[in-house]
This record gives structure tokens, C-alpha cells and sequence, in this order.
């Protein structure tokens, strides 16, 4: 079953409906947990999607497999599914997790397609790791590049499905979601995998800013190889056991990539930065994305968070200077002086 029903989670159902109708080792209904809410017709979102097999609202124009049943009710959605995709924005994950603790078979396996972390008072956690510790089950994660919108069209992408040590597992939700149009590579690198989905949101309102301070290509090209190294960094500070190898996956630079050029995080920092940082992102994400969510805002005062607490501010110096533009305390053209201060990292 899907936990989500975004624009990602519709696609995740669409993928996972896919095989499990072609594939006898599953089920073939697949539950989309729909946050529930009223559409402007005054039809509720949930019986829209199962009348016409699309979410209307998130991924309009796309049919999901008539094996997809939304349903608003998240306890009666879990209830005996053993295998869980979790795909909501991340700052719900929390009170989801919370409402499900005791619910959930004991012997479910789970996985994350959320890009995002948590900061608790004790240091940042993982989604994943969050959702294992809450519901005492293993947790994978699926990261890539991955603009949702293409996939539901059926054009070619990778994807990554980071794991911990059961590569059988692993294979399971290779094959749950791999298709035609989608090729997914098992890493045994789950920290890494997780990390890089959900650093590049970083990147990427730092790539909106350059385009919309009309910086051009090269600055941008720059951009991102600062910001890769600064993932990097941030990875190996939290857990040294990430691989290198791990950011020539998809869901490293194939990210990073993607996301600063179509991803809505850049979409969203390009117009920040067009209005000289006087409109707030809440303001501009409500406007320009129609209930979908950013992840890039909230995860950089969390990277923020950490750094700051560490003392280690001044060694990420794009880190620092994306969420200080996006608390306002800098301009956003403070992102080009931040190239003075780059060579931070040995090459
Ligand atoms: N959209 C993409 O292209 C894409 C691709 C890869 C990964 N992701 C990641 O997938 C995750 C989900 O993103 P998405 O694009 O599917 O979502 P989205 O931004 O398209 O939609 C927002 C979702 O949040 C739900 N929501 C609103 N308030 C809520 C609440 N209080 N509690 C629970 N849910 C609530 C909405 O109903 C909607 O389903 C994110 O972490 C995102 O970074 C997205
Ligand atoms: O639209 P964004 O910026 O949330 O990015 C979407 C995906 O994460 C790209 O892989």
C-alpha cells in the first residue's frame, strides 16, 4: 500500500499497481492513502480518484490502474498490507508515523520515498530510520531523478533503492517498481541514498536563485558542483560508512541534475529571487503549486540547524548561505558572493 497521494505518490501507485497486476508473487490491489480534503466542486478528493481512476487534483490526466483504491481512512489502509510505500511531504511524516504506531503488521517491510530528515533536540534522523524506530519495522528507501510529472508520462528514468544489509528485501522493491520506463539499481548505502534525496532540495533553490538573478549556465554548472560537494561532505559528517559511488547513482548527480533544472524547489527560488526576496516562499509555494508541497526550505533551517549546533557552519558555506537567504537575513544575490568563499573542501 501507498502512504501519499502527491504527485510522487500517485506516480509511486501507478508504478507499483503496474507490477503487481503482471506479477504473481503480489497482491493485486494497491491502497493510496489520500489525505483527505474537498475539491472545488465540492466532490471529496478520495471519491474522485476512484470515479475517475486519476488524481484529479495532484496528477490530473493520468490514469493510475484501475487496481489503485484510494481510501482517506489511514488505519484501514495499512491493515494487513505488508509492504508500505511512504511518500508524503516530509513534515507530515511525524504525526502519520504517530497514528500508525501499533497498527502495522509486525512483519511489514516499509520503504521511503520521502526527501527530507528530521531534526529532533538529540541530532537529525532519517526518515527512514524514523519510521523504523516508530513502527518497529526495516525500512528501504527509494531516491532518484525523479520529476514525477515525466514518469507519469511514461518517459525513461532511474531511480536507486538504497537498503541495509538484506539485499533479498533489496530485489523485492526492485521489482515492485521497476517497469519499462523506469530502471531501478539496489545500493547498500541506505544513508547515502536517503542524504543525497534529500540535500539536492538545497541545491536546487540555490540553482532557482542563479536563474533568477539571470547568472546563466556557467554559475549555475558551478552551483551544482559546490553543492555536490557539499552533500558530500554533509553525508560523510553524519555517517562515515557513505560510499563514494553512492553520488554516481541517480539518486546523486542524476538528482542534483534534474532537480536544478525542472524540480519545483528551483521553480519556486527563481521566482523568490525575481521579487528581490520580498515575497516569502509559503507565500509563493501556496501561489505557484496548487497544494504541492517544498521540501527545500524546511530542509535547509534543518541542515542549518545542524551545522550550527556542530560549529561547522562556516566549512558549507552554500548550506549556510541558501538558508539564510531564505530566512531573509541575505539578499538572495548573496548567493554569487558565496562563491568567493568556496574552496572550503579539499579537491
Ligand atoms: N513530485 C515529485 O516530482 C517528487 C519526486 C521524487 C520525490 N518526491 C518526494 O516525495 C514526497 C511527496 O511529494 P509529492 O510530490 O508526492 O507531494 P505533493 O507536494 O505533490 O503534494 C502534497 C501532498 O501533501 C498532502 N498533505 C497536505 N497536508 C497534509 C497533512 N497535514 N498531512 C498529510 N498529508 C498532507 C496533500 O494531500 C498532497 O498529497 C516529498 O518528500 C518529495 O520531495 C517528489
Ligand atoms: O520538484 P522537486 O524540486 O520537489 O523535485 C522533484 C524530485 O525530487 C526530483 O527528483
Amino acid at each position: 500500500m501507498v502512504i501519499g497521494s502527491g504527485s510522487w505518490g500517485s506516480v509511486a501507485a501507478k508504478l507499483v499497481a503496474f507490477n503487481t497486476l503482471n506479477l504473481s508473487s503480489f497482491h493485486d490491489e494497491v491502497k493510496m492513502w489520500v489525505f483527505e480534503e474537498t475539491l472545488q466542486s465540492g466532490e471529496k478528493l478520495t471519491d474522485a480518484i476512484n470515479r475517475t481512476n486519476e488524481n484529479v487534483k495532484y496528477l490530473p490526466g493520468i490514469k493510475l490502474g484501475k487496481n489503485v483504491i484510494a481510501d482517506p481512512d489511514l488505519d484501514n489502509a495499512v491493515e494487513d498490507a505488508n509492504m508500505l510505500v511512504f511518500v508524503t511531504p516530509h513534515q507530515f511524516i511525524d504525526n502519520i508515523c504517530k497514528s500508525l504506531v501499533g497498527k502495522v503488521r509486525s512483519d511489514a517491510e516499509a520503504i521511503s520515498l520521502i526527501k527530507g530528515m528530521e531534526v529532533k533536540i538529540e541530532g537529525p534522523c532519517l526518515i527512514s530510520t524514523y519510521i523504523s524506530e516508530q513502527l518497529g519495522i526495516n525500512c528501504s528507501v527509494l531516491m532518484g531523478a525523479n520529476l514525477a510529472n515525466e514518469i507519469a508520462e511514461e518517459k525513461f528514468s532511474e531511480a536507486t533503492v538504497g537498503y541495509r544489509n538484506n539485499r533479498e528485501i533489496a530485489e523485492q522493491w526492485v521489482q515492485l517498481f521497476t517497469t519499462p520506463y523506469f530502471m531501478v539499481t539496489p545500493v547498500q548505502d541506505v544513508e547515502g541514498v536517503e542524504l543525497c534525496g534529500t540535500l539536492k532540495n538545497v541545491v536546487a533553490i540555490a540553482a532557482g536563485f542563479v536563474d533568477g538573478l539571470d547568472m546563466g549556465n556557467n554559475t549555475k554548472a558551478a552551483i551544482i558542483r559546490f553543492g555536490l560537494r557539499e552533500m558530500r561532505e554533509f553525508c560523510k559528517l553524519l555517517f562515515s560508512s557513505v560510499k563514494d559511488d553512492t553520488f554516481f547513482e541517480s539518486c546523486g548527480v542524476a538528482d542534483v541534475i534534474t532537480t536544478c533544472f525542472g524540480g519545483r524547489n528551483r521553480k519556486v527560488a527563481e521566482a523568490f529571487a525575481r521579487n528581490g526576496g520580498k515575497r516569502s516562499f509559503d507565500e509563493l509555494e501556496a501561489e505557484m503549486l496548487q497544494g504541492q508541497k517544498l521540501q527545500g526550505v524546511t530542509t535547509v533551517r534543518e541542515v542549518y540547524e545542524v551545522l550550527r549546533h556542530r560549529g561547522l557552519l562556516e566549512l558549507f558555506p552554500l548550506f549556510a548561505t541558501v538558508h539564510e537567504i531564505c530566512s531573509g537575513c541575505l539578499p538572495p544575490s548573496a548567493i554569487v558572493i558565496y562563491s568567493e568563499k568556496k574552496n572550503i573542501f579539499p579537491v
